[in-house]
């Protein structure tokens, strides 16, 4: 195999996307890149950096040493069924990003005896800074394994399961999780701009914040519970405001939308799968 493998995106939309902007800016050749979704005209703009995209899904995995899955949990199995046949002839490793759906349904799906490596990415694969979390199923060897690896981790950190249910808890905690953030910016830029600052300035720091926050607490050896209190001076400004989210029960609000997050990946498995 050469040294970057082919790959095959099945469905071209927000989070295939995310994932090719962050291998292409990585130094991926998009020419090593396929992408399939039923509508050619939403293709345009991967066709024109250079990847080979189609509306037919056999076609975009025909000789792929990887395939992508990133179609909607509720198109899986419909999508699926019709490249078994393809599958069973080119056996390539397959990558499913699709929330909850196990890897028994998606192997029943394909025909059976299937490499499948479940991947929960998030949307920041864009920029590089994706947190991905994976399981491989018995099928994976250990070549596939660092395959998987190797091309994922260019969109940013790579992180292994052992049990494949720990990937409701990964989807709560880092694929969904930029949306909640993108939450919290939006209620402190709303609340700053109520306090009288433009909603430019207010958005610009709230964002600086959040990076130079994340990034702090990414260099330093001590954990955010310190760098919080180093942030906090007794009677001061930061702990009027640490005792109003203490309050009003962050930590419940935060555990209760995570505990939805993971029962709802749990759900969508047992409508949508087939296990
Ligand atoms: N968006 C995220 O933040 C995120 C994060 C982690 C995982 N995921 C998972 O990624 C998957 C895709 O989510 P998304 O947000 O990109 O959704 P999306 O709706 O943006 O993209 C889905 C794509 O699939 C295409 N599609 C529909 N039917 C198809 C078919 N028959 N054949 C080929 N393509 C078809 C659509 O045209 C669309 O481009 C989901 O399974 C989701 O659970 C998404
Ligand atoms: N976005 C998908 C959803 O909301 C999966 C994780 C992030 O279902």
């Amino acid at each position: 195999m050469n040294q970057h493998p082919t790959l095959a995106f099945i469905g071209a939309g927000n989070m295939a996307r995310a994932i090719i902007g962050g291998l292409i800016s990585n130094g991926f050749p998009a020419a090593k890149i396929r992408a399939s979704s039923p509508t050619i005209d939403r293709l345009a703009d991967l066709k024109s950096q250079g990847l080979f995209v189609t509306t037919d899904n056999a076609e975009a995995m025909s000789s792929a040493d990887i395939v992508v899955l990133a179609v909607k949990p509720q198109m899986l199995k419909a999508v699926l069924q019709p490249l078994a046949a393809a599958a069973a002839r080119n056996k390539p490793l397959f990558i499913s990003v699709a929330a909850g759906i196990t890897s028994q349904s998606i192997n029943k799906w394909l025909g059976g005896d299937q490499a499948i490596v479940r991947c929960m990415p998030n949307t920041p694969a864009l920029v590089k800074m994706g947190a991905n979390g994976l399981f491989a199923n018995a099928s994976v060897s250990e070549a596939q394994r660092s395959q998987a690896v190797s091309v994922l981790s260019a969109t940013g950190l790579t992180l292994w399961v052992e049990q494949e249910e720990q990937l409701h808890a990964v989807t709560a905690v880092s694929g969904s999780a930029p949306a909640y953030y993108f939450l919290f910016m939006e209620a402190m830029i709303a609340a700053a701009e109520k306090q009288g600052l433009s909603k430019e300035v207010a958005t610009q720091l709230t964002l600086q914040t959040a990076r130079g926050a994340a990034e702090m607490a990414l260099q330093s050896d001590v954990d955010p519970a310190e760098l919080r209190r180093r942030v906090t001076s007794p009677k001061g400004t930061t702990e009027q405001a640490i005792l109003s989210f203490q309050a009003n029960h962050l930590d419940r609000l935060v555990e209760e939308a995570m505990q939805a997050c993971a029962a709802r990946s749990v759900s969508m498995a047992k409508e949508l799968g087939d296990d």
